[in-house]
């Protein structure tokens, strides 16, 4: 686990946050621009000094400003990943690989190429790799170095959708597959969507919430305070068909026995998928209204938990729970006035199923 609380000053601007990362899976950091996210990751990987504050990696001690003690970079065992691969130019991929890697990473070598897919590229030189490639040789270089924990900073700006899909798919399975943890920044949702288990939220260099990702995406309170944060939901489903005719995938939320159907996915029947569905994109019709369901369009049964508080503006967000997973969804605040809504009522949810892109679904 790593547990920064630092303080810095950079001009007009003050980084005073508290940050903790649970030493598996993958955590974002996530913030506006100029929330200090680069600030505090450059802090954790020894890129600068905090005026006061500690880091520290399970006993490891990385700062400790009240005692002096402040770590190399080099000693601290960090992987550190930026959006510009930062490679040797005139070392092959074999050799920005193989560059400080300890013996101890031998044979790690083979599994590690083969996991991110750069096998055929060893040996070439880093001006003929794509963005993506040359992104995967650096996360490889980075792991080779037998990291504690990885750092990544926006690791998928600047590349084009397909792209970015298959590191976000790269990136899953590193997690999953090495056991190091991640920590990210990114300004995406729909990035912190796929890839992310808990998230940390930062504002004007101060970590105001952090929790697991389904949760973050579900806390009404915090909709407000970030802009980009579109609301939505993180639903987890299984695959419970194909249907090839259509070119459509039947998903079954848990506890719920009415299916969802999307865009043809790639799992096969008995994957958990995780599903980003926006707020926008679900309603609510009573419990007794009884509505046909269609391919694009299904009807959960729901019960509502919780009423925001917005009392100006046309729209109110709810939370509605479907089968025990929190579902967010937008109305109208004369919706929520006729339908004389509250906490504990029964309704159905009211899902707009068609608009969920295959971007918008990860087979875990
Ligand atoms: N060396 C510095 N001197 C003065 N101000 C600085 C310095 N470094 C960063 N800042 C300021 O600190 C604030 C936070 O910057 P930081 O780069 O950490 O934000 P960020 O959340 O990573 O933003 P982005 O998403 O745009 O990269 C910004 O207002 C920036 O201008």
């Amino acid at each position: 686990m790593l547990e920064a609380s630092v303080m810095q000053r950079l001009g007009d601007f003050t980084l005073d946050a508290s940050l903790t990362v649970p030493a598996e899976g993958v955590t974002a950091l996530f913030g506006r621009s100029g929330s200090g996210k680069s600030s505090l990751i450059r802090l954790i990987a020894g890129l600068g000094v905090p005026d006061s504050g500690i880091i520290r990696v399970g006993e490891t001690w990385l700062v400790d400003t009240r005692r002096r003690h402040w770590m190399p970079p080099h000693r601290r065992r960090l992987g550190v990943v930026f959006q510009e691969a930062r490679l040797f130019p005139h070392y092959s991929v074999r050799g920005n690989l193989r560059y400080g890697m300890p013996r101890a990473s031998r044979g790690d070598f083979d599994g590690l190429v083969e996991l991110l897919g750069i096998g055929h590229l060893l040996a070439r030189t880093p001006a003929r790799l794509s963005g993506g490639e040359a992104r995967r040789v650096a996360i490889g270089r980075a792991l080779l170095s037998r990291p504690r924990m990885l750092l990544m900073d926006e690791p998928l700006t600047g590349l084009d959708g397909a792209r970015k899909q298959e590191l976000l798919r790269y990136i899953r399975q590193l997690a999953r597959d090495t056991g190091v943890p991640i920590l990210f920044v990114s300004h995406d949702t729909r990035e912190i969507g796929a890839l992310a288990d808990r998230v940390a939220l930062i504002e004007q260099g101060q970590v105001l919430a952090s929790g697991p990702v389904d949760e973050m995406f579900s806390r009404l309170d915090l909709g407000p305070r970030t802009g980009r944060f579109e609301a939505a939901s993180l639903i987890e489903a299984r695959i419970v068909a194909h249907d090839d005719a259509y070119d459509l995938t039947q998903l079954a939320l848990r506890n719920v026995s009415t299916p969802l159907d999307v865009a043809r996915l790639e799992g096969v029947p008995g994957d958990t998928v995780r599903l980003r569905l926006r707020a926008r994109d679900v309603g609510v019709v009573p419990a007794s209204a009884s509505c046909s369901p269609r391919s694009g369009t299904a009807f959960l049964p729901a019960t509502l938990r919780e009423i925001g508080d917005e009392t100006q503006g046309p729209f109110v967000e709810v939370m509605l729970d479907v089968g025990g997973q929190a579902l967010r969804a937008r109305l109208t605040r004369r919706d929520v006035s006729t339908m004389r809504l509250h906490p504990g009522q029964t309704l159905q949810a009211q899902v707009r199923s068609v608009t969920i892109s295959r971007h918008d679904v990860i087979v875990l």
